[in-house]
């Protein structure tokens, strides 16, 4: 996993029971660093979130939550260990993992054959089918939540937290998830979603696994939209009839959909198919998780690796590793653009989607040109090539913060560990 300095590397212990080792790296929430827990001698992740930052408080709701994923055990979801205030933040400590799927997908020198990938598909839906479940929606799918232990296997971290915290990046409920893992019903600005958009993000990584490289990279809502119309056809209200009432549908130019086998020369037919049901427009249409593991795809050959034989990434620390580029390959932080209002754009080819004026002069992200400063036409256009992710910044988060009640309250609330003390 990554590894970096840390911003407190003189301190040795949080709190009697964990013992600091180096930062891991730093994501949404906060900080996160290996530690030791002496209690059980096992290595554990500490993410430290900083709730200085938060202005509306921790609420109780959030600590149900917290709770709620405590209980929430599974082979294929990250195991939250414990959570526990300490010196005005929140940490969560969860089970050490080795490496994540964003490595396995990045490394050049690892060849996936058809089974790595079904047994990487299979066990991120085991542990999405898992939480659906349980009524949990995960809300961040990709592949770097998608964590791997030592023994091969996947588990879904941050599941839950996109809820409970939100993201500085992310500020309206429709606003969850990077970019290019959003589903439509999502980028139309749906608020009452449900856990369909998890199986879309989940294609968007089948998708990644099979190319080796984001399949929908688009550089705004607007173009991500543009690129998932590119790739499946624009909808029809026949194939989503409740499109049209979602609070940002605009009408798009028609654009057909390239054959599916076109887009993914080297997959199976079984696993085009599974692709389809995942990428379904309706997302009441869309395939469950469940109903995604009992697909033809998982028992027909080859069949899973089995998860201790899947091909390891280099890590950090591994004899000739070399620095692996951060080619932020997950677009990074995503800005939220106000809400805006789409006009047509003519369509000579049938290949432009509308554009609002905002968008027409964004700056492109590898030219640094501006859209309405001499692009062409052409510009506009879906385009069916691969862009490269970019982080445009971020802006400041609103927050809430923890005052004295909300802290004995979450003190009290969160099943903690007997032995801590609790500590400013
Ligand atoms: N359970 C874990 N075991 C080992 N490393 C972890 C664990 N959880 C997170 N990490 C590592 O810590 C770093 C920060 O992780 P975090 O989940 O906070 O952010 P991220 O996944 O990099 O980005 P984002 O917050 O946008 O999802 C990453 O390098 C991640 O791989």
């Amino acid at each position: 996993m990554a590894s970096g300095g840390g911003d407190d590397a003189g301190e040795k212990r949080v709190t009697d029971r964990y013992l600091k080792r180096e930062v891991l790296g730093e994501g949404t929430y906060g900080v996160v660093f290996k530690a030791i827990d002496t209690k059980t001698g096992e290595t554990v992740a500490i993410k430290r979130i900083r709730l200085g930052k938060y202005k509306e408080g921790v609420n109780f709701t959030a600590l149900r939550e917290i709770k709620l994923l405590k209980e929430l055990k599974d082979p294929n979801i990250i195991e939250l260990i414990d959570a526990f205030p300490y010196k005005g933040n929140l940490h969560l400590v969860f089970e050490f993992m080795e490496t994540d799927l964003e490595a396995v997908i990045r490394d050049r020198n690892i060849v996936l054959s058809p089974a790595d990938i079904k047994s990487y598909i299979q066990m991120m839906l085991k542990g999405l089918a898992f939480c659906h479940k349980k009524w949990v929606l995960h809300r961040d799918m990709k592949p770097n939540n998608l964590l791997i232990g030592a023994e091969g296997q996947l588990k879904l971290g941050d599941f839950g937290l996109a809820r409970i915290f939100g993201s500085p990046e992310r500020n309206f409920t429709h606003q969850v998830f990077a970019r290019w893992y959003r589903a439509p019903e999502l980028l139309f600005g749906t608020k009452q979603y449900g856990s369909a958009v998890d199986v879309w993000a989940a294609g968007c990584i089948f998708a990644e696994l099979l190319l080796r490289r984001p399949f929908l990279q688009g550089s705004s809502d607007i173009d991500q939209l543009g690129k998932i119309f590119a790739a499946f056809g624009t909808p029809k209200s026949s194939q989503w009839p409740d499109m049209v009432c979602l609070p940002d549908y605009v009408e798009y130019q028609f654009v057909s959909a390239p054959p599916l086998r076109s887009l993914f020369p080297m997959a199976s037919d079984d696993a085009l198919d599974l692709l389809s049901r995942m990428f379904t427009y309706d997302p009441k249409a869309r395939i469950t998780a469940q109903q995604a593991l009992e697909h033809r795809y998982f028992s027909s050959v080859p069949a899973p690796t089995k998860p201790n034989l899947l091909p390891r990434p280099k890590l950090k620390g591994d004899p000739g590793n070399d620095k692996i580029p951060d080619l932020n390959l997950q677009g990074g932080p995503v800005v939220v653009s106000p809400p805006r209002k789409l006009r047509r754009v003519s369509a000579p080819d049938g290949m432009e989607i509308n554009a609002h004026p905002a968008e027409k002069a964004e700056e492109h992200p590898t030219t640094g040109m501006r859209r309405s400063e001499g692009m062409s036409s052409q510009s506009s256009r879906i385009p069916m090539s691969v862009d490269v992710g970019v982080v445009f910044g971020t802006r400041p988060a609103p927050r809430p913060t923890l005052n004295s009640a909300d802290k004995s309250c979450l003190k009290r609330k969160l099943d903690m560990d007997p032995d801590f003390e609790y500590a400013e």
